[in-house]
């Protein structure tokens, strides 16, 4: 039995030199999944929770931002953190990532990440959302978002990164509405999108800035899978066990084919894709756009 915690790079790699994968530190037992049976655990009050079976090389990674899991600085370390020392640990074979608050997978980059701060700052933040995404739409793993619950914008990036989504059914909504926002999503954004639902309705979903409800989603191929709320988890390490039938190597190989072109295209315009960030973000009309929407947010209670 494996169980760790990240939160924040530096404080992930004291803690994993402290408690390596592979140890026997045991922690609480997660409620929700079939594959506990005695083998799992997980730990509480950090950003992201994360527990592996060692039978299955099966982890759970699970995000614990409240109240919405939006992606701050310490998140998005704690996340890439998490997925590298996945990476690289070698009874690793699958992660499916999903949120410790039900109803609220991921509420998107942390807005108040992108107020009136300054283009330095706002150019790192970027930079951590960049490095963030090269490591989980890199993996060799399988990874399966198991979406239980809202995924606008960023929490969309996310799902879009991994291997395989199953979304709970319900009044729960997924999508790409940076525009709404006066935001414009970057190009492997764009791509991810037009890569899972084609180019006509990722053109048009991406222009609108559109957050489709899980039923549509499903029908546009946004997602691959609804569930009920409750069985979100099981299916998904039901699902992964079936992916993991497939010889690790060659599903691996075929992955890294059809993803090192946009790997490598955002690995070279890196600094390109964040000056872009830097100078829409901190424009006087964006931050009055990001402002109206935090006001619009509020005023939603
Ligand atoms: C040039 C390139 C540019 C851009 C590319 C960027 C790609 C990605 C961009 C983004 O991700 S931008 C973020 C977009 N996110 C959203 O639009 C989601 C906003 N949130 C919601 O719609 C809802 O909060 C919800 C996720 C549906 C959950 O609803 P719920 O009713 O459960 O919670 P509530 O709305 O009451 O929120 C609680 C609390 O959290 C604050 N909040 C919500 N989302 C964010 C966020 N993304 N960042 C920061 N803070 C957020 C909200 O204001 C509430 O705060 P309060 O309790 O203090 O009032």
């Amino acid at each position: 039995m494996a169980t760790f915690i990240a939160s924040g790079g530096r404080v992930w790699r004291k803690f994993v030199k402290t408690f390596p994968l592979g140890s026997n530190l045991s922690l609480k037992r997660s409620p929700t999944s079939a594959l506990a049976n005695g083998r799992l655990s997980s730990t509480s009050s950090e950003n992201v929770l994360v527990s592996k079976d060692e039978k299955s090389g099966i982890a759970t990674v699970r995000m614990n931002n409240p109240p919405v899991n939006s992606l701050n600085t310490a998140l998005l370390l704690s996340l890439r953190s998490c997925f590298e020392e996945l990476e690289k640990d070698k009874s690793c074979r699958a992660l499916i990532l999903t949120s410790n608050k039900p109803k609220v997978f991921c509420a998107g980059l942390d807005i108040l990440e992108l107020y009136q701060k300054s283009p330095d700052y706002v150019g790192q933040f970027w930079e951590k959302v960049q490095d963030m995404w090269l490591s989980l739409y890199g993996s060799r793993l399988v990874t399966m978002a198991a979406i239980n619950g809202h995924s606008p914008a960023g929490g969309c990036l996310l799902s879009l990164a991994c291997d395989y989504r199953i979304m709970a059914e319900g009044n729960f909504v997924i999508g790409l509405n940076e525009t709404q926002l006066d935001l414009v999503a970057p190009f492997w954004l764009r791509q991810m999108m037009v890569d899972a639902i084609g180019y006509r309705q990722a053109e048009m979903a991406l222009m609108v800035g559109a957050l489709y409800p899980s039923n549509k989603a499903l029908q546009l191929g946004l997602v691959d899978k609804l569930v009920p709320i409750e069985d979100v988890q099981t299916v998904a390490e039901e699902e992964v066990k079936n992916w993991l039938k497939i010889p690790d190597q060659a599903r691996a190989i075929t992955k890294m084919a059809s993803r090192k072109p946009l790997l490598d295209e955002l690995r070279k315009r890196k600094q390109e894709d964040i000056q872009t960030f830097r100078d829409e973000t901190t424009r006087e009309s964006v931050q009055l756009s990001i402002q109206q929407y935090l006001d619009k947010l509020k005023a939603k209670k």
